[in-house]
């Protein structure tokens, strides 16, 4: 398990504290892994299962419109969102402040307790910098410790994106398990296995499709070889690049604050449509842009006001060209029953897009 450095409260001189401030830290999971590798879906199935339960969630969304906190299924008190921002590069504070506000919740009773916490970063995230974070900030550690990383690696898309990606790169080296998932997709598997045994060769493996998953993998028990002991010292190495990360990474200030910047040339932003969509028109639309421009779409997620399925709203889920079928949900969660896409792309026109998108919708009208 990854040890925490020498913090204040380490002091057994320290002046006495509240209560809920001397009462042990939380166990932390960090779950990250690239745009549409199965985070939200492995969560939604782990917060169902015994080991899960009683687990407060902090969602990390990329960009200023955020759906995943409507797709995880828990109780809505107890995930908390970090919008606007991707954590790596504003880390310090918002992350301290979502843990300070939900162990301020919990105390107050307005959220139900919860013993361990789940960190979901956005699929871009660096996940260094988070960890620095997670071992070196006293606001973080008298209320969580770092329990493990668990990284997500998509089968399909997975090995490809490693050279396009060099956060995909670190947040794969970091990891204390590792979680191959997608594998019903992909042609061959096991040549994703051996990407990931290029850069990261000692972490245990696990297997999970649709999100399942034995969810003890998660836990600290299940690390034999207890890979995670010397992460704080890798870690104080601080630059990972070595660790196998492309020589053309982009990403070597953690300073700038631009939510919405990450990479310049990547950008999320979201389309809407006030109208019913004929399922058609989306599927061409989706095609269109795929054909296209599937390898700089990253990510598209949504909620589509399918015309065909009143009340129902569709959820869309694509990463590079990889579209998965449409699933419905009961209901519309929230207020806002509008078609919104959120698109994660490089090099796209917003303006660009929004226009096939309108133009394909006025074909169908
Ligand atoms: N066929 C298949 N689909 C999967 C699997 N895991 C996840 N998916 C689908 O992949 C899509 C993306 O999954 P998410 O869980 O939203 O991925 P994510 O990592 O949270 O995505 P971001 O939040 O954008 O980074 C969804 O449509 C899932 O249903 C899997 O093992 N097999």
């Amino acid at each position: 398990m990854a040890q925490f450095g020498q913090t204040a409260h380490d002091d057994p001189a320290a002046p006495a504290r509240a209560s809920s401030d001397i009462a042990a830290p939380l166990p932390l999971t960090v779950l990250t892994g690239f745009l549409g590798a199965g985070k939200t879906t492995l969560l939604g199935r782990l917060l169902h299962s015994q080991a899960f339960a009683d687990t407060a969630v902090i969602v990390n969304e990329f960009g200023e419109i955020s759906l995943d906190h409507d797709l995880v299924e828990a109780a809505d008190e107890t995930v908390i969102e970090l919008k606007g921002g991707c954590l790596c590069c504003a880390v310090r504070g918002d992350l301290a402040d979502a843990v300070g506000a939900l162990f301020a919740r919990r105390d107050a009773g307005t959220v139900p307790p919860f013993r361990r916490v789940v960190l979901e970063t956005t699929g871009l995230a660096d996940p260094v910098p988070i960890l620095q974070t997670l071992l070196a900030e006293e606001a973080l550690s008298r209320h969580v410790r770092l329990d493990l990383v668990a990284t997500l690696f998509d089968a399909v898309n997975g090995p490809d994106t490693l050279g396009r990606h060099p956060e995909a790169v670190k947040q794969v080296a970091v990891a204390d398990r590792l979680v191959l998932t997608k594998a019903d997709l992909a042609a061959d598997p096991e040549a994703a296995v051996r990407a990931l045994r290029r850069i990261n060769p000692a972490a245990p493996l696990g297997r999970a499709t649709e999100g399942r998953l034995d969810p003890a993998f998660l836990l600290p028990g299940a690390d034999p070889a207890g890979a995670a002991d010397d992460l704080a010292p890798w870690l104080a190495r601080a630059d990972v690049r070595q660790a196998n990360v492309p020589a053309n990474g982009h990403h070597n200030d953690h300073h700038r604050h631009d939510p919405n910047r990450h990479d310049a040339r990547v950008r999320a932003w979201c389309l809407t449509a006030e109208r019913p969509v004929a399922a058609e028109a989306l599927a061409l639309f989706l095609e269109t842009l795929t054909a296209f421009r599937g390898p700089d779409l990253l990510r598209v997620k949504g909620l589509v006001d399918i015309a065909e399925t009143p009340g129902r709203p569709a959820v869309v889920q694509g990463a590079q060209h990889v579209f998965h079928p449409l699933t419905h949900l009961a209901a519309w969660p929230g207020g806002d029953r509008r078609t919104r896409l959120v698109i994660i792309a490089r090099d796209m026109e917003e303006a660009q897009v929004a226009e096939l998108f309108a133009s394909i919708l006025d074909g169908f009208d």
